[in-house]
């Protein structure tokens, strides 16, 4: 938690201020109990009623201003932790940001949502309890026991009882009670990550008829949670009556022994009654302190999760290069150089040795079976990972020496699963180039072959998206995305099997307006079908992360038995269809 603490400091006066106004707000609390002991020894024993009512007028105006105080040291304590918590989302979310995919698989997204909103709230809580009690809770034990001395002296023996019993009772409990806290962050998670599943693939687990098995997952990790919860509850709902007993108790024995010294003159009945109260302030701020060392372990366990996030230093890092000078003047081409990569934690390399060179004015293609590594390298130039060993060149600069954000600023890229966000469809083609005219929006769906279903759509380019553009069809969100890359009007065009979703006419006009508009970029494409490849200016055929045939189609015909075996396999499949 003190490491999260340099969040608080923008909000120090604040908190300041607010720990100041529980200061005065303890002061009056404990000066309340001595005003009734004079009103009842002085006003009612000697039945001077004016004394009565000064007294309690007095007391109702102390009441007024601790109840004025508590108000405005809540609001500044839950302006203060507010703000300490979207100061923490904040720096949270853009160092997130920052992540190669890498460090995402690292903590898992499920994790990060939960880090992200609830860990960070259960420490703002605990920060907004700890201002309105760390001067409190002492104060009011302190001022509490020079009170209740100050009163009866010998009466306080009684105290000298109660308040051990009442410390180790609630610190055995919370022995208890506090590695549960752990688990049950743990159990959040899990909760969300299945609720994140099941969320995004409601469409795939209702055509696998799966709704009552996926029900049954989302229970039994609620019970999970449910039964953790109700373990955490046990412990707290033993600790309340096993206070509220000793409190009675201790009152029980207060009057009893207080009667006793009554009787023998030594107290008085209104300082009885005060010190009574000054009994209940001691433990109830005791109550209070042990709140917070309960409280604090289970901040500090979720400060704990959000450092580890925090601390993830990404492995791809921006290069040296400034990014002024980061655009190349060179030619828009990729080259990788004897490339070798393996995703983290996995046995065999995703691709080895890979080299060739995709020149500008060129369409190069990329060709191969499911799992061959075709994304992978798109993967690599891109930076969502480096490179094992090898170099990946983009303008004749190796990437890993680019700024990320200029390295990517060259690069129109389409992936794989076409990913839509809540808004029109101007403003989803505008993602790829902030600065776009409508003029440009337009021709860029142009040639996407997407302006035709945009005019048909009621609000043309103003219809809006759902979220995770659930209103549009498979073949229309990719269409959408490839003119969220073409706007961009880049030297790089990456298509990961973009044209997937399109049908055979589609993908021809699609090809021979994008071949007209990139004739002065590098275009690299993924594709499975050999109609998309077959006029590439150069096909590279993967199989199992190694390059084994590279030419035209022509050309591999006669050379390459893996692309013989692809082109056989779908001419068989296109003749039967
Ligand atoms: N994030 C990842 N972590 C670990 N392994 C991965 C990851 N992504 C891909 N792989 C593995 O790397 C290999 C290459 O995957 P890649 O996605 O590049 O294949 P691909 O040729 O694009 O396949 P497809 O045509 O099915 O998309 C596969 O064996 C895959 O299991």
């Amino acid at each position: 938690m003190i490491r999260l603490a340099k969040y608080m400091r923008p909000y120090l006066w604040p908190a300041l201020f607010s720990i100041l106004f529980v200061f005065f707000q303890s002061l009056a609390n404990l000066y309340l109990p001595t005003l009734m002991s004079d009103i009842v020894d002085t006003g009612i024993v000697k039945g001077d009623l004016p004394y009565i009512y000064k007294m309690g007028g007095y007391m109702l105006l102390v009441t007024f201003v601790a109840g004025g105080l508590t108000v405005a040291a809540n609001y500044l304590a839950s302006k203060a932790a507010s703000g300490f918590g979207r100061d923490v989302r904040n720096t949270m979310f853009a160092h997130v940001e920052t992540f190669s995919l890498n460090e995402f698989d690292q903590v898992g997204t499920s994790s990060l949502i939960t880090r992200t909103t609830n860990d960070i709230a259960q420490i703002e809580q605990v920060y907004m309890m700890i201002l309105k009690m760390m001067t409190m809770a002492p104060l009011m034990l302190i001022g509490g026991i020079i009170m209740a001395v100050s009163k009866d002296s010998r009466l306080s023996l009684v105290l000298v009882v109660a308040l051990p019993i009442m410390i180790i009772s609630i610190l055995l409990i919370a022995a208890r009670a506090l590695p549960l806290f752990k688990v049950i962050q743990k159990k959040m998670d899990r909760l969300n990550l299945i609720l994140r599943e099941e969320l995004t693939g409601i469409r795939v687990i209702r055509s696998f008829n799966r709704t009552a098995h996926e029900t049954e997952r989302f229970d039994q990790a609620n019970k999970d949670i449910t039964q953790i919860s109700i373990r955490i509850n046990q412990f707290m709902s033993l600790a309340m009556p096993l206070m509220m007993l000793i409190m009675n108790l201790s009152t029980v024995a207060i009057v009893w022994f207080g009667g006793l010294r009554i009787d023998s003159g030594s107290i008085e009945v209104g300082d009885l009654m005060a010190f009574i109260q000054y009994a209940m302030q001691i433990m109830f701020s005791i109550l209070m302190g042990i709140m917070m060392f309960i409280m604090i372990p289970r901040a500090q366990i979720s400060a704990g999760r959000v450092n580890e996030v925090l601390d993830i230093v990404p492995v791809v890092k921006d290069g040296k290069t400034s990014a002024s000078s980061a655009v190349s003047k060179q030619p828009a081409s990729i080259e990788f150089r004897e490339v070798t990569f393996s995703y983290p934690g996995a046995e065999a390399p995703a691709v080895s040795n890979i080299s060739f060179t995709a020149n500008q004015g060129e369409t190069t293609a990329i060709i191969g079976g499911t799992g061959a590594g075709k994304s992978t390298l798109l993967n690599l130039i891109m930076r969502y990972f480096d490179a094992v060993s090898g170099e990946v060149l983009v303008r004749g600069v190796d990437v890993r020496k680019l700024p990320v954000e200029s390295l990517r600023a060259q690069i129109g890229y389409v992936p794989q699963k076409s990913v839509l966000f809540t808004g029109t469809i101007a403003d989803n083609i505008r993602y790829g180039n902030a600065q776009a005219t409508d003029e440009e929006i337009r021709e860029a769906a142009r040639i996407a072959q997407a302006a035709e279903f945009i005019s048909k759509m009621s609000a043309g380019y103003q219809s809006l998206i759902t979220q995770g553009g659930k209103n549009v069809s498979g073949g229309q969100k990719q269409r959408l995305a490839i003119a969220r890359a073409l706007v961009r009007q880049a030297p790089i065009y990456l298509l990961d099997d973009s044209f997937s979703a399109l049908d055979y006419r589609t993908d021809a006009h699609l090809r021979a307006e994008l071949s007209r508009m990139t004739q002065n970029s590098a275009v690299i494409m993924v594709a499975q079908r050999v109609s998309t490849v077959l006029h590439a200016d150069k096909i590279i055929v993967l199989d199992d992360g190694r390059i084994v045939g590279y030419g035209t189609h022509q050309e591999l015909m006669e050379t390459c038995d893996v692309y013989q075996e692809i082109v056989a396999s779908q001419l068989k499949k296109e003749e039967l269809a």
